[in-house]
């Protein structure tokens, strides 16, 4: 076998010779790049075709453990000493025994065939720093005793890099005409990544952000479908025979997958991915291609579904492996029983017709209308309550209860109406994690109350009344969609354990057939709380348990479930940010153990700068000292971002920087990654002021505080610091974004002066004076192009505001003008209750720029929502003429003069 590291570039260079090397072909002589150090004595070079292939030999886990050769670049003989120079600093690293290995020869008469040896053979490939004797063999600060590999900008990383194993598949994909893009084909993980995938029963994947969850859970997916269509051929696998040997996968004709995310964005690239993987592991046949989406025409969720109806019963097989949002599932769930829960709302203007319908442009509009989104909830109705019953109570928390703990629960689930009792709910103060008093749940007993009496009047409904209601129906009917054979949940610390829950209808293969995959130290979704720990005890209760009492005495050993699998390499960030969110996630740990998951800290083979702490002179403002300068400003790039805690701050920073930086909230950065990170006032804007003095009590603990940190400060109290909890996740998501360069800046010195001290004491950030030359040091330019992708992620994060300034700057007109409208139309359905007559005069701004730049399906939803029928009609007809002969067709002049 031979790995091959891929990039477009490469499909010009490769003329099969790389076939000739994975056969055991070698050029008479192959040079060796540099010779100085044994290691770099296994570098070698082949000349092809004026090129030169630069590769090692290697080590990869399979069957066995066997030799490969492992290609890094094909270049110029002028490129040679450049990557030989970066590629010695990191084989410096490798052990002797993996060296002598690696060189071990095998000959097969004059063929050099791998060399392989059994799984139980022991090496390690990079040396131990801790009991290596010559330090400088290890490249930056080891002053914590950890050692870095490489020293590099993580965007040029070499071990970052993404290798791929050479078949004919890969250079079929390679010599088809796919310029410029990324390749999107199953590339070689890490031992711990394949140890996962390869592991059949249902399990659960935690680990913290950038650690490869959605890989190991997309790369399953692709094995399990790649085994099911070598099965059908005929060719059994001894392997993976796991798979064709499962009862749940040989009784019919299709391999039901199911793969649910969250995010709809997420959702987009991984349905995107799974096409590709699917037509790579089914030999690339058209048809597959062909149902690709167009990455760039992506709109609303409801438009990646445009194929899918909204029923699980008798999905087209072309549909599977089936990758929807969470949203998409309840709507098929809801298709596929009875009483749509939607009938009930008598003003719904819908036939039981249109509501199977995923495209019905009204029913959109309702559940646009009358669901209470987090939102919703904090504008519209908590002004509404009773300010005794508020007046001491974080609006966010409140909707975390009811929608989590009061109609989300486990204890939900078993209740007769789906909710607690106010008994039950006030009773939780006494069980694990609580930090509320009886007092305060009573309160906040009364706050659902109220709301639920408000919601019923409005004639509207929330997500969990949504799944309350489809576990009563599932209740009492049989679920008789399509029984799933694998089902996948990404993002499972999104959902509430109810909703989960109704995942066990789908699937009867409880033992080997689900898969979660999630990380609570990123929980600030509004409405959720919980740990992993509580999502297996779940399964075990509901799925396990519940599924066994059907079954007889025989399943019971097959009942165990896999333990919690820990993901522990980090393939986004540098060490330097790693040990500063580590750092977070400690104090996470000492404060609200109940509330995360504990893992193993994350590793990086990465050696990076630690995070700035930006020092600005007295009433000097930094914001300003950065932007500000009129002259020669070059401003932020699109790779870079300024963080802020929440949209007054965003709107303050934005009209000082103007169109010279993103601002996203840390809501809104979540998902998302940047090269450069500015972390704007965070703990000056933080509710917990200086209560943040809490933390001296932390490095008391810790031996932490010297002479110079203050004597006196608060000690920990869980009921009176319980907000530090989602002000450290927050703290958490926003260092996480970046890859390489972390800028902290405050105003109030007197609040951040606490985590600052902190974390100087453990060396995790240095400090910098802010002067002209840091700040024009701080800024990158961007190409158009990159400010057009910045603004399309953005798009798909329903970021319009901050995509439309995207767009703008890349120069590109149409999608300004889209991004504008789409966000004119989110501001119109947000207002919708509370002003229904300005939110319709926005929303027919929002339809004529839909229809000026020929956006007709928007313009449609649009005219519908305002009730204006018959333009809908004018617009979903132009639509129609758009597709079949194009946008400048003469039919819609005639059409819309009529
Ligand atoms: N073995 C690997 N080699 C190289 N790159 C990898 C490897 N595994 C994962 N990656 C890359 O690392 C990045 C992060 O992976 P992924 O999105 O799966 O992480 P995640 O844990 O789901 O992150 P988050 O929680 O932030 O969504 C992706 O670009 C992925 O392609």
């Amino acid at each position: 076998m031979i790995c091959l590291m891929l990039t477009a570039y490469f499909s010009k260079m490769l003329d099969g010779r790389c076939f000739l090397l994975s056969s055991g072909w070698r050029p008479k002589k192959h040079n060796v790049v540099t010779s100085c150090s044994r290691s770099s004595q296994i570098l070698k070079k082949f000349k092809v075709e004026g090129l030169y292939i630069v590769c090692t030999p290697d080590i990869a886990k399979d069957l066995r453990y066997i030799q490969i050769l492992k290609v890094w670049d094909i270049l110029p003989l002028e490129d040679i000493p450049k990557l030989g120079h970066r590629l010695e600093t990191i084989l410096n690293r490798y052990t002797d025994d993996f060296i002598n290995l690696c060189v071990e020869k095998y000959l097969e008469g004059d063929l050099e065939v791998p060399q392989s040896w059994p799984l139980s053979m022991e090496f390690s490939r990079f040396k131990d720093f801790s009991v290596t004797e010559t330090q400088s063999d290890f490249v930056g600060d080891t002053s914590d005793g950890r050692s870095y590999v490489e020293n590099s900008q993580v965007s040029e990383s070499l071990l970052l890099m993404k290798f791929y194993a050479l078949s004919s598949g890969v250079v079929n994909h390679l010599l088809s005409d796919r310029e410029g893009r990324e390749l999107d084909l199953p590339f070689e993980v890490t031992d711990q990544e394949r140890d996962i995938i390869l592991h059949h029963r249902s399990s659960f994947i935690v680990g913290r952000s950038g650690t490869g969850k959605t890989t190991v859970l997309t790369m399953k997916l692709f094995q399990k479908e790649r085994c099911y269509h070598l099965a059908m051929q005929g060719c059994y696998d001894t392997e993976n025979s796991k798979v064709e040997q499962s009862s749940a996968t040989t009784d019919g004709k299709v391999l039901r997958q199911l793969f649910v995310t969250v995010s709809p964005k997420l959702c987009f690239a991984i349905k995107q991915h799974v096409l590709h993987l699917k037509s790579f592991a089914c030999g690339g046949s058209d048809s597959t291609e062909r149902s690709l989406i167009d990455m760039v025409d992506f709109d609303e969720e409801e438009s990646q579904f445009k194929d899918i109806q909204d029923s699980f019963r008798d999905i087209p097989p072309s549909s599977y492996p089936l990758v929807i949002t969470f949203h998409k599932f309840l709507m098929m769930l809801d298709g596929t029983l009875s009483n749509s829960y939607f009938a009930r709302f008598c003003d719904a203007p819908l036939t039981h017709g249109q509501l199977r319908s995923s495209r019905s442009v009204a029913f959109q509009a309702f559940i646009r209308a009358k669901e209470v989104s987090y939102e919703r909830f904090s504008s519209s109705y908590w002004p509404h309550f009773n300010t005794q019953l508020t007046n001491n109570l974080d609006v966010s928390r409140v909707f975390t209860e009811i929608i989590s703990h009061i109609k989300g629960g486990l204890g939900s689930i078993e209740s007769c109406n789906g909710k607690l009792s106010r008994e039950d709910y006030v009773q939780l103060c006494e069980g694990r994690g609580s930090n509320l008093s009886k007092q305060k749940r009573d309160t906040i007993y009364d706050i659902f109350q109220a709301y639920e009496k408000l919601k019923k009047g409005n004639g509207e409904f929330d997500l969990a009344d949504f799944v309350i209601d489809l576990q009563r129906r599932l209740k009492h009917e049989k679920y008789e969609g399509d029984q799933m054979d694998f089902i996948y949940i990404d993002e499972v610390q999104d959902l509430t354990m109810s909703q989960i829950a109704l995942f066990k209808h789908m699937c009867n293969n409880v033992d080997e057939g689900f898969v979660f995959s999630g990380d609570t130290a990123q929980t600030i979704a509004r409405g959720i709380d919980f740990r992993f720990q509580d999502i297996r005890h779940l399964f075990y209760k509901k799925f396990v348990l519940e599924s066994r009492t059907n079954k007889h005495d025989e399943r019971k050993e097959k009942g165990k479930i896999s333990e919690i699998y820990h993901l522990t390499q980090n393939f986004r960030t540098h060490a330097g940010i790693l040990k500063l969110s580590q750092s977070i996630i400690d104090l996470l740990y000492r404060f609200f153990p109940l509330s995360i998951d504990v893992l193993k800290p994350e590793s990086s083979l990465i050696y990076g700068e630690a995070p700035v702490v930006l020092e600005s002179g007295e009433n000097e403002n930094a914001i300003i000292k950065i932007f500000g300068n009129s002259g020669n400003i070059v401003g932020f790039g699109a790779e870079q971002v300024i963080l802020v805690r929440d949209d007054a701050a965003r709107k303050g920073i934005s009209n000082v920087v103007g169109k010279h930086a993103l601002v996203l909230t840390i809501v809104e950065c979540k998902g998302l990654e940047f090269q450069d990170v500015l972390l704007y006032n965070f703990f000056g804007s933080s509710p917990l002021k200086n209560q943040w003095r809490v933390i001296y009590d932390y490095m008391k603990e810790q031996d932490l505080l010297d002479s110079t940190l203050p004597k006196k400060f608060p000690s920990f109290n869980e009921a009176k610091h319980n907000i530090l909890c989602s002000e450290l996740k927050q703290l958490y998501v926003a260092v996480t974004r970046t890859r390489q360069r972390l800028w902290i800046c405050e105003t109030v010195e007197e609040i951040s002066k606490p985590m600052f001290n902190y974390w100087k004491k453990k060396c995790l950030v240095q400090v910098r004076q802010l002067d002209d030359s840091l700040a024009q040091a701080m800024q990158v330019a961007s190409s158009a192009e990159e400010w057009k992708s910045r603004g399309i992620k953005l798009y798909r994060e329903n970021n319009y505001e901050m995509a439309t300034m995207c767009f703008e700057r890349a120069g590109d007109t149409y999608w300004e003008q889209r991004s504008k409208a789409a966000g004119l139309k989110a501001i119109a359905d947000r207002m919708r209750v509370s002003n229904p007559e300005v939110a319709n005069s926005i929303l027919r701004e929002a339809a004529e720029i839909f229809d000026a730049i020929g956006k007709a399906d928007s313009a449609a939803r649009c005219f519908s929502d305002l009730g204006e029928y018959e333009r809908a009609d004018i617009a979903h007809l132009y639509g129609l003429r758009i597709a079949r002969y194009g946008p400048h067709s003469s039919s819609f002049t005639h059409i819309s003069s009529n």
